[in-house]
């Protein structure tokens, strides 16, 4: 579903971001994508969904390569940065309708997808006032549902759970795991390794720009009986 291979990005040709990192991601997993602050996380995720582009590899999402064919590539994700901007001016519903219009969701499946996910999200009965009265976390939880509508291949969340209530997080996390259950793909960076612990199939560790390791945290793990957060402690701390 996802095949990254040997990506680097150099900024201003001086600041290596990611240094030559390969990933394949399949069909129905869920993979968390974790590492330190400046690791190289959103800058990774903004190569994979085309806002910026690779100074090396390829990116290819169902096999269709991002940088070659970034029309054809995006129909197959959807993604929710870390630091959205919003229309603010608009109803959260026009903003669905609109997103939903732009991925040419069907009236009767959007009606049913909306409802689904903001009823689930607790943010339908404000669906009809403007999202600049809307708190962070409602925000996101809009963005998400507007995100879900067209039902993507591939789901990438940047920092998802930042602003979330317990409750809206285990609902998110619920959503996930029965997005892969259908056949989907989700792929998304976090700093809170409990989560990252007990939602994912396999775990991506990035740092300084390097893919450390990406595996099934039984694997990781190596028989020990270290929690997520020790081994991640343990491999990224500084010499
Ligand atoms: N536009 C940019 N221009 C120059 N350097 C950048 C730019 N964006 C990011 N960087 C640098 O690239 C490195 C990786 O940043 P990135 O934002 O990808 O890390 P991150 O893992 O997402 O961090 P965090 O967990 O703090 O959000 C950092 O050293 C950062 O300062």
């Amino acid at each position: 579903m996802l095949l990254v291979k040997n990506v680097s990005k150099v900024y201003d040709n001086k600041k290596k971001a990611v240094d030559n990192l390969s990933l394949e991601i399949k069909k129905g997993e869920i993979i968390g994508f974790i590492g330190p602050n400046g690791a190289g996380k959103t800058t990774t995720i903004r190569m994979i969904t085309g806002i910026i582009a690779p100074t090396q590899g390829t990116i290819e999402i169902n096999g269709i390569d991002i940088s070659k064919e970034p029309v054809g590539a995006k129909k197959n994700f959807t993604f929710v940065p870390d630091h959205p901007t919003i229309f603010d001016a608009v109803k959260g519903i026009d903003y669905l309708n609109f997103i939903a219009d732009i991925h040419e969701v069907p009236i009767q499946q959007r009606k049913e997808r909306i409802e689904r996910f903001t009823k689930a999200f607790q943010i339908y009965d404000a669906l009809t006032q403007t999202i600049n009265s809307y708190s962070h976390g409602m925000k996101q939880k809009l963005l998400v549902s507007g995100a879900l509508l067209p039902n993507p291949n591939l789901f990438i969340l940047d920092e998802p759970m930042v602003g979330l209530d317990p409750h809206s997080a285990k609902i998110l996390k619920d959503i996930m795991r029965d997005h892969c259950q259908k056949g989907g793909t989700v792929f998304f960076s976090s700093h809170v390794l409990e989560v990252v612990e007990n939602l994912c199939h396999r775990v991506a560790i990035i740092h300084r720009g390097k893919l450390i390791a990406c595996d099934t945290l039984e694997n990781i793990k190596k028989n020990s009986t270290a929690t997520l957060e020790e081994i991640f402690l343990e491999m990224t701390k500084d010499e």
